[in-house]
């Protein structure tokens, strides 16, 4: 027998009861149920999203109400934030960068500041210490996986919003490119960001300033392999990578014959699976597109049912060019995840 019984739509004390449980779980540091980090973290994003159509349509009673529901203790930047770490504790699969530091293992990369392994033949030659530095943007925590691999002096952590004394409160957007090239990035984090920029157009900006520290640090790496300071002595890539790749992973090259830092300067890009497998303006092909006009190729990828996670090394002399919202798979139940570059 099927049940009659209806869901019954939430009153307004009901839901105000909800809205006090849920301010007071975020006001302590437990983890959040993950039923209720879910449901924040999709509030926030739909709020986010009209917020940025309202301010398009200059519909000012929606942009009103939403910056007031944006401000809210429950919908606000860090309730947003809280949320997010409490999905990527271990229990619920981690944080994205284990995958990171997966791949770098694979690909060989020392950690900065450590001494290169010695060369069995010659055991006193331990060539220059790996130094590369890393930029974080849209950091929640500096205790993540990565964060183990770059001590501190070697990491700049930013956020809109920080969370801890070590994260850099800043917009990326106007987080200026280091004068000196000594002081630059070689590795970029992006993860869970690029899909948090409200617009298709702010994402392409992001992609392109990402650029510009990617393109210094090349600068870097080329006069260091001029200076011929890159030494074959340095520690050698693991010998299982092969049998490790999976088939979702692309191999570059055979990393047997890499040099420790043949895979920088790199990005790390996550992104929800959905915005390259359900999209309306954006496939993994486009968006492949558009990574190899801005002078990337990718080493790594791993598709998972909830994420898609890129290594990119950046080769530099992209083409450039412009990628417009063109939709190209028209559908219903599709979402309208899009990456303009103009
Ligand atoms: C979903 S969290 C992702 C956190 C973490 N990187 C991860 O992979 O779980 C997105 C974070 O990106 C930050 N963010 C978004 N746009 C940013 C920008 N322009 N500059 C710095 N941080 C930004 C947000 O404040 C938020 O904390």
């Amino acid at each position: 027998m099927t049940s009659t019984k209806k869901k019954r739509k939430p009153t307004s004390s009901l839901l105000a009861r909800r809205q006090v449980a849920a301010s007071s779980s975020l006001a302590t540091t437990k983890p959040l149920p993950s039923k209720l980090s879910r449901k924040l973290i999709r509030s926030h994003h739909t709020a986010q999203k009209r917020l940025s159509q309202a301010i398009q349509q200059n519909d000012t009673t929606a942009i009103t109400t939403l910056t007031s529901q944006l401000s809210s203790s429950t919908g606000n930047l860090e309730a947003y934030q809280r949320a997010s770490v409490s999905g990527q504790s271990s229990k619920r699969g981690g944080d994205s960068s284990k995958i990171l530091v997966d791949w770098f293992l694979q690909l060989g990369l020392p950690k900065p500041g450590h001494a290169q392994n010695p060369n069995p033949n010659h055991p006193n030659d331990r060539g220059p210490p790996s130094a590369y530095r890393l930029l974080e943007i849209g950091c929640l925590s500096p205790s993540n996986a990565i964060h183990s691999y770059f001590p501190n002096s070697y990491r700049t952590l930013l956020d809109l919003n920080s969370l801890h004394p070590e994260i850099i409160k800043q917009d990326f957007m106007t987080f200026p490119v280091p004068k000196s090239v000594d002081e630059g990035y070689d590795v970029v984090s992006c993860s869970l960001v690029l899909n948090y920029v409200p617009t298709p157009v702010g994402r392409g900006d992001m992609l392109k300033h990402i650029s510009l520290f990617m393109e210094q640090a090349l600068q870097k790496r080329r006069q260091r392999l001029n200076l011929g300071l890159n030494s074959s002595s340095g520690p050698q890539p693991r010998r299982d990578i092969e049998s490790e790749n999976t088939e979702t992973e692309t191999g570059r090259k055979g990393a047997k014959d890499a040099c420790w830092d043949d895979s920088l300067p790199a990005l790390f890009l996550v992104l929800p699976a959905p915005c390259v497998t359900n999209s309306r303006y954006l496939t993994e092909k486009k968006l492949g597109e558009i990574m190899t006009s801005l002078g990337y190729e990718v080493v790594r990828r791993k598709l998972s049912p909830k994420l898609v996670y890129y290594l990119y090394k950046y080769i530099g002399n992209g083409k450039g060019g412009a990628f417009k919202k063109v939709e190209l798979l028209p559908g219903g139940k599709r979402n309208n995840f899009a990456i303009v570059v103009e």
